[in-house]
């Protein structure tokens, strides 16, 4: 399997780490736009396989895409990150350039493969990637929901004084500040969470997880890249191994949850075909407003792309 990961920054470096420690490609290709960035990175990584013990190779290339032929799957985390003060939503402009001259590229010598978007803000980017790719929507998904929901058990698992290996649970909607975490789908060892721990905390941890990127960007100036860079690697492995893992990721809806049109984290089934299947969840009339807020402010940011693409046009 032959997966290529463009930005060879913070998130991209550390996903093509974690894609050849765990042999879960037998190539990795990483791209950059920066001279010799990605070959460095790539060198690194390889140099460390004597170390860590395994065989996946990595190869760096300056924006050369012909080296990236035929790959299974494609991680797209190119991009500016934010800085304290600014929203997700402020590297629209820069970043839309980015992601879609850079899924032209990917498309042109990797018709076959899966996308995975990891650039933000999130749920747009893996709009404009999926528009520019031309692709069906099962193929071209963004990730957020896994790192949205790994802080959400980290933050539990602390509170709880638990393994966060036997937290389960699942969040929707956009990545941002009106994601959708699910308490009632919450469980540690098979228990329901709210049996475990009182309202107000609980409360307190969905709050922090809604913000728990801003929090990271405060503490250290830009954001996070260890949890991000393992869940873009996490659903690589579902699909190169056929795990189906039931995943919340980011795809447009077509009808789902009554929406139509507007790309948004659900929970998903991911396995080679990429999205084999979209899990629909009872919500209730709060989940359903949350998650309605959810869709209104990303099909906005959408509709700021259509303008930007529109005036470039
Ligand atoms: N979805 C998520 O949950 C999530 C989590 C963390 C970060 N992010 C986003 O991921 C992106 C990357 O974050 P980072 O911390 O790795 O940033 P970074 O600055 O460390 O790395 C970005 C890399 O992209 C490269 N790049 C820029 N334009 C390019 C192009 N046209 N082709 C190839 N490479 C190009 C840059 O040279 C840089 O090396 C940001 O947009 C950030 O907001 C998303
Ligand atoms: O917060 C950011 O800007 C990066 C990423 O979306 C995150 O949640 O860590």
């Amino acid at each position: 399997m032959k997966v290529t990961v463009v930005g060879a920054g913070n998130v991209g470096a550390t996903c093509a780490d974690v894609l050849a420690y765990r042999e879960i490609a037998n190539e990795v290709v990483l791209v950059d736009i920066k001279e010799g960035f990605a070959e460095g990175k790539a060198l690194d990584i390889w140099q460390k396989a004597p170390i860590n013990l395994y065989d996946t190779r990595t190869v760096g290339v300056t924006n050369d895409y012909s080296k990236t032929a035929g790959s299974d799957v494609v991680v797209i985390t190119s991009g500016l990150p934010r800085k304290p003060g600014m929203t997700r939503d402020d590297l629209i402009s820069t970043n839309a350039g980015i992601v879609q001259s850079v899924t032209e590229n990917i498309v042109k010598y990797s018709p076959d493969a899966i996308i995975i978007v990891v650039s933000n803000p999130l749920d747009v980017m893996t709009y404009a990637a999926h528009i520019t790719s031309k692709l069906p929507r099962t193929r071209v998904m963004g990730m957020a929901g896994i790192l949205d929901t790994a802080r959400y058990r980290a933050f539990l698992a602390e509170a709880l004084n638990v393994s966060p290996k036997d937290i389960q649970a699942v969040l929707m909607g956009g990545h941002g500040d009106t994601m959708v975490p699910l308490p009632r789908y919450t469980t540690v060892g098979g228990i329901p969470v709210t049996e475990l721990i009182d309202e107000e905390t609980l409360n307190a941890i969905v709050e922090r997880t809604k913000n728990g990127g801003g929090e990271l960007v405060k503490l250290m100036g830009t954001s996070a890249w260890y949890a991000p860079g393992s869940a873009a690697a996490q659903m690589v492995e579902a699909i190169v191994r056929d795990q189906r893992r039931v995943f919340p990721v980011c795809v447009k809806l077509e009808g789902e949850y009554g929406i139509d049109g507007v790309y948004l984290g659900v929970p998903v089934i991911l396995g080679k075909n990429g999205i084999e299947k979209i899990i629909e969840l009872q919500l209730n009339e709060d989940e359903k407003q949350l998650l309605e807020t959810s869709r209104g402010h990303v099909k906005e940011v959408m509709e700021a792309l259509d303008n930007i693409n529109a005036a470039k046009a």
